[in-house]
């Protein structure tokens, strides 16, 4: 394993029901429509994905939402219509009950309208453009489960092309590839970078060097998201719907392949923390907020100076963890706050934490992973070092 990537192995936690203060939104994603968002360069095969999953038995009532209709033979078309405002511009029914509309605007106004008037979904996937940076989608999806929405964000599902997605990586952001398309490289490497999960897609043109090349260009990417390999976009359906990537899931990380590496500017920084040790909810928090949204390095207590801005501006495009807590954020609290393990979501510059219900002997690795571009990563792992050595003096940290 590369040293400046170490992260160490995880197993899933069992969570048990939530706590009370996270049993509204629990009880929430139960009445809520999950929305998964499907994203991946252009061809990657996104919507032969959809129409996978629209023609598999899965006895839900799914709407889809697209940019545009692609190849869909399975589908009858059945009627046009024109909505107020021309957001929803022509919809589909299929045989089964499932929705296909395209949207010139994939608002969740779009969404909600198509529900007023077309009545409730079981789920609802929604494909953005091949060219698309998925973080504002995402970042609006979850900013509107807090506005009382009936959707919640279920996941990011990118698919990838097993042939040409190295040459996508490996374009600068800005130049124009030989066929005259603009080259994406930031694009790509974001659509991976916040996929929870990731299809390898057209394995049939592709042999199995390539492929382990390819798994591993991913993984250098985005370590914790499980990564699928697919023929046609041909996957269960179980293994892209209800993965639940956005609640009090623990951060997952995949298996290391320790293939040859490609230098790429996004990247996964993991910042274990020792077992056992308990930290200040106030602490982190400010030190998630500086990296966030001062993208600066947070200095701290104890250890002098600013906050440092680092020379190259950088961005955390996904943030995950998982840590023991002392909720000391409420100061009119009167009774000291036992600690509890916390989960922790972040998607650009939101995050929120979510008690889990654990034991905290049952508590496997704690840390913090973060998943983003240009990070200054010994800079990083610099400060969350201090960080810990605040909580623990006495213990020798290596980070
Ligand atoms: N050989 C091969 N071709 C595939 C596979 N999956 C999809 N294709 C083909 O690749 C082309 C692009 O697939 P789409 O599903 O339209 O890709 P997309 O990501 O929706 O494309 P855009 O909407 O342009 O971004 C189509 O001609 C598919 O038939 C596969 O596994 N192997």
């Amino acid at each position: 394993m590369d040293s400046d990537n170490d992260c160490p192995e995880l197993v899933p936690i069992v969570t048990g029901p939530p706590v009370p203060e996270n049993e509204v939104y629990e009880s929430d994603t139960q009445t809520r429509i999950p929305v998964t968002l499907i994203t991946g360069f252009l061809g990657a095969g996104k919507t032969t994905l959809l129409n996978h999953i629209l023609t598999e038995e899965h006895g839900k009532r799914i709407a889809v939402i697209m940019n545009e209709f692609g190849d869909t033979r399975d589908i009858e078309k059945s009627l046009t219509v024109s909505q107020d405002g021309g957001q929803v511009e022509e919809w589909l029914e299929l045989r089964n009950g499932c929705l296909c509309c395209t949207v010139k605007d994939s608002g969740i106004k779009a969404v909600e309208e198509l529900m007023r008037r077309k009545g409730r979904f079981d789920y609802i996937l929604l494909e953005t453009t091949g060219l698309a940076d998925p973080g504002p989608i995402v970042t609006m999806l979850w900013q509107n489960e807090e506005l009382d929405s009936d959707l919640y964000l279920d996941g990011v599902v990118t698919v990838v092309d097993a042939k040409y997605i190295q040459g996508y990586l490996a374009e600068s952001s800005g130049d124009t590839r030989a066929d005259g398309q603009p080259a994406a490289a930031t694009e790509a490497q974001r659509q991976i970078a916040m996929a929870d999960r990731v299809l390898i897609n057209k394995v049939d043109l592709v042999d199995d060097t390539k492929l382990s090349a390819v798994r591993q260009a991913i993984y250098d990417i985005n370590k914790t998201a499980e990564i699928h390999t697919s023929e046609r976009s041909r996957i269960s359906v179980g293994a892209v719907l209800d993965i639940k990537a956005y609640s009090d899931a623990p951060p997952r990380l995949s298996e290391d392949t320790s293939g040859h590496r490609l230098a790429q500017s996004t990247t996964t920084l993991c910042l274990p923390v020792p077992e056992g040790l308990v930290l200040s909810r106030s602490a982190v928090d400010r030190w998630i907020r500086t990296v966030l949204w001062e993208y600066s390095v947070p200095a701290v207590a104890g250890h002098e100076g600013p906050d440092k801005v680092s020379p190259t501006p950088f961005q955390v495009y996904r943030l995950k963890g998982l840590l023991v807590l002392h909720d000391d954020t409420d100061a009119d609290a009167v009774e000291p706050v036992a600690p509890q393990p916390m989960v922790v979501q972040g998607v650009q510059e939101l995050y929120e934490f979510h008690a889990v219900v654990a034991s905290l002997d049952s508590v496997p690795s704690t840390l913090v992973v973060l998943i983003g571009k240009d990070l200054p990563q010994q800079d990083l792992k610099a400060s969350w070092a201090a960080l810990l050595q605040v909580h623990a003096p006495a213990a020798s940290i290596a980070v």
